[in-house]
């Protein structure tokens, strides 16, 4: 679009030598691609399977057509992509500069920032204008065409942004405006609504919503068999479940799993060929453990307990027998305990009550109550509703 294309000016003071900026250095966030082959070995999967192009970006086909349209009609508007951690949103402009500048230009063309590092709004004013006045000094190449007018715009990632407070928001603001001329900006958060109307107005915005377990599943199958990962069918599936649209989460499960499948090996001992490790064969309940969520059985146990025991301390006594035994937290037996009520045929009352009983033990856990004492609140909740059911 012209509005884009006609203020571009990339004249400026000469690169200094004293900012610090590089496209996949923050938060330790690096390509797999850019990487000699030894450093991969032991490289975390969620960077090493880390999506190197738009076409290796799983889901999300809506916003990638449209992205991939902005590139096509050289139009680059300052983008806002939100959503869920682990969804690929940074993934996904990585691999856009990526496409736009080419490998070897994007050092010098992006810039990321993490907006909630306690910087101040300040550092990242500075940092910004050194970088957006410094002169283009690459001759278009390594994947960038000259034709492509937008690879001539600098790009500026603000990571976190939604930890930003509102007076950042407001210098962030500006200093958008000012740049505009040869910069585009994109703001990453995990919450919309915690930018400010000024801010938003400005991007075209992106909703990554939790990846489709299918989605889920194509990954986790290629690093099962890349990694020769020895996993039952059953624990992948509860595995794909238990991430809840959370890619990061999967691949990070697995490869902790992975670790402790595989036996010990002495500090000097050579690394054995792949077909003579023993590994132990992953199973649910091992994925189960490493998520640290609720065996199926013991939730089954529990709201079996809570449904069928008038006797209020014996339902106590199990719930903490379990707690124990499977060292679980009370936030996720509510979770998993609502999801299970959810299922019943009740009338609206005792739903109602459930589901709002439930909820406000939950907000008081989280703000830090005893566990105790709100295990108790959770009987009396669920008891309370099978009470209203024999009235
Ligand atoms: N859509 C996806 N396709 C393929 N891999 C993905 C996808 N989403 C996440 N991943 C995997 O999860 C890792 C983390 O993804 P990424 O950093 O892009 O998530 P994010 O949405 O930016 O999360 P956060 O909000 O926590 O920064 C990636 O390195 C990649 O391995």
């Amino acid at each position: 679009m012209s509005d884009y294309e006609d203020d571009m000016d990339v004249d400026g003071p000469a690169p200094s030598a004293d900012i610090t900026f590089s496209a996949e250095a923050a938060k330790g966030k690096r390509s797999a691609a850019n990487l000699p082959v030894e450093a991969e070995d032991s490289l975390p999967w969620v960077e090493k399977y880390r999506p190197v192009t738009l076409e290796d970006v799983s889901g999300h086909q809506d916003i990638l057509a449209t992205i991939n349209k902005f590139v096509e009609q050289n139009r680059l508007p300052h983008l806002l992509l939100y959503g869920p951690p682990g969804t690929g949103k940074t993934s996904t402009i990585l691999a856009l500069a990526r496409r736009i500048y080419g490998v070897s230009n994007m050092r010098q063309m992006v810039l990321e920032l993490n907006a909630s590092d306690d910087r101040g709004i300040d550092v990242v004013r500075e940092q910004i204008k050194t970088f957006a006045s410094t002169k283009q000094i690459f001759s278009m190449g390594g994947g960038a065409s000259k034709s492509n007018s937008i690879a001539g715009f600098k790009l500026i990632i603000l990571d976190e942004a939604d930890a930003m407070t509102n007076t950042a928001q407001m210098a962030l603001r500006r200093i958008m405006e000012k740049y505009t001329a040869n910069t585009r900006f994109c703001i990453i958060a995990n919450y919309a609504h915690k930018l400010s109307p000024a801010l938003l107005s400005r991007c075209t915005r992106f909703r990554f919503s939790p990846l489709k377990e299918g989605d889920i599943r194509v990954l986790v199958e290629k690093v099962v068999e890349e990694e020769n990962v020895k996993i039952q069918g059953e624990a992948v599936d509860a595995l794909v479940k238990l991430s809840k649209g959370d890619m990061r989460r999967a691949l990070n499960v697995l490869q902790a799993c992975h670790a402790s499948s595989t036996p010990l090996r002495l500090k000097n001992e050579p690394k054995p060929p792949e077909s003579e490790i023993k590994r132990e064969t992953i199973t649910t309940e091992t994925i189960y453990n490493c998520i640290a969520a609720p065996q199926p059985e013991a939730v089954k146990e529990i709201v079996e307990t809570l449904l069928s025991t008038p006797d209020v301390t014996s339902c106590l006594n199990t719930i903490n027998a379990l707690k124990t035994t499977q060292g679980l937290a009370l936030a996720d037996i509510i979770t998993a305990v609502m999801e299970q009520l959810t299922k019943l045929e009740v009338n609206a009352e005792v739903m109602i009550t459930w589901l709002a009983g439930l909820a406000e033990i939950e907000h008081r856990v989280a703000g830090g109550a005893s566990e105790m004492v709100q295990t108790g609140a959770v009987v009396g909740v669920v008891r309370g509703g099978v009470e209203l059911m024999s009235k």
